[in-house]
């Protein structure tokens, strides 16, 4: 059984144009050799010009959502396939403010994990609590039913990643507490392994949620957590290579 490969992915949101690239070479230039695996998942626009400025570094690029189906009549929507295209080779999943913002479900999330690995890319799939679902008691249960419900059987055998965020930690610079995020992350390998066995052991779990340099070693060293995913502090070059070094 392989311990997972810690990812640190930063997720540009709707942030960042032609000029930002810089950082995003800057963070490749500072990488030198790591054991940890770095991708930058920048807006649509900037997919294919990031993958070819980083086609010779260590860092990947990634999307931030995709569509389920390959084609067709969905104005303003991006395929998986076109996102392999342009270089992508992961691509973030259901994150909180697609849930939110877009009515996403667990089953459209798992369509369109389903749809990341038809086209060859690797899944980061986001699951979190909402402040008033942790206040109420339910936060294992919320998250587990989202892990459940938003991992298609596909993934079997796949290299893929699960991203705990609790929804009151992203942009607020609160962040739960150490215990609270070993508690979740441990609920989430139970949950893994109970869907795919040995192979449930082998997937990263990153933390997401205001990480940042000076809280990042404490979170990265937590049991179970295998990664992070940064949205903030992942669009200075300086920032990011600070949590990254945490690892
Ligand atoms: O949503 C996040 C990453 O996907 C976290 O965002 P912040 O790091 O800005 O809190």
């Amino acid at each position: 059984m392989t311990a997972p490969v810690p990812l640190i992915a930063g997720n540009w949101k709707m942030n960042g144009d032609s000029a930002s690239l810089g950082e995003a070479l800057a963070t490749a230039a500072g990488l030198g050799s790591t054991r940890v695996r770095v991708a930058i998942c920048p807006s649509a626009t900037l997919v294919s010009r990031m993958a070819d400025a980083l086609k010779a570094t260590n860092v990947l690029v990634g999307g931030q959502d995709c569509r389920a189906e390959v084609s067709g009549a969905y104005t303003g929507d991006v395929a998986a396939e076109q996102l392999a295209d342009a270089g992508a080779e992961l691509v973030i999943l259901g994150h909180s403010e697609r849930r939110a913002g877009y009515g996403e479900t667990d089953a459209l999330v798992a369509a369109k994990t389903q749809a990341a690995l038809r086209a060859g890319l690797e899944p980061i799939v986001c699951v979190g609590e909402t402040l008033d679902e942790r206040k109420a008691g339910k936060a294992l249960e919320i998250v587990t039913g989202q892990v459940r419900g938003s991992l298609p059987a596909e993934l079997a055998g796949k290299v893929f990643s699960v991203a705990y965020e609790p929804v009151w930690a992203i942009g607020t610079g609160l962040t739960p507490s150490t215990e609270e995020i070993v508690e979740v992350h441990r609920a989430i390998r139970q949950t893994l392994t109970s869907i795919f066995g040995a192979h449930g052991a082998t997937v990263a779990i990153l933390y997401g949620g205001s990480v940042k340099p000076s809280n990042a070693a404490e979170i990265l060293h937590a049991d179970e957590v295998g990664g992070a995913l940064v949205g903030g502090a992942s669009l200075k070059a300086a920032d990011f290579l600070g949590i990254i070094a945490a690892v």
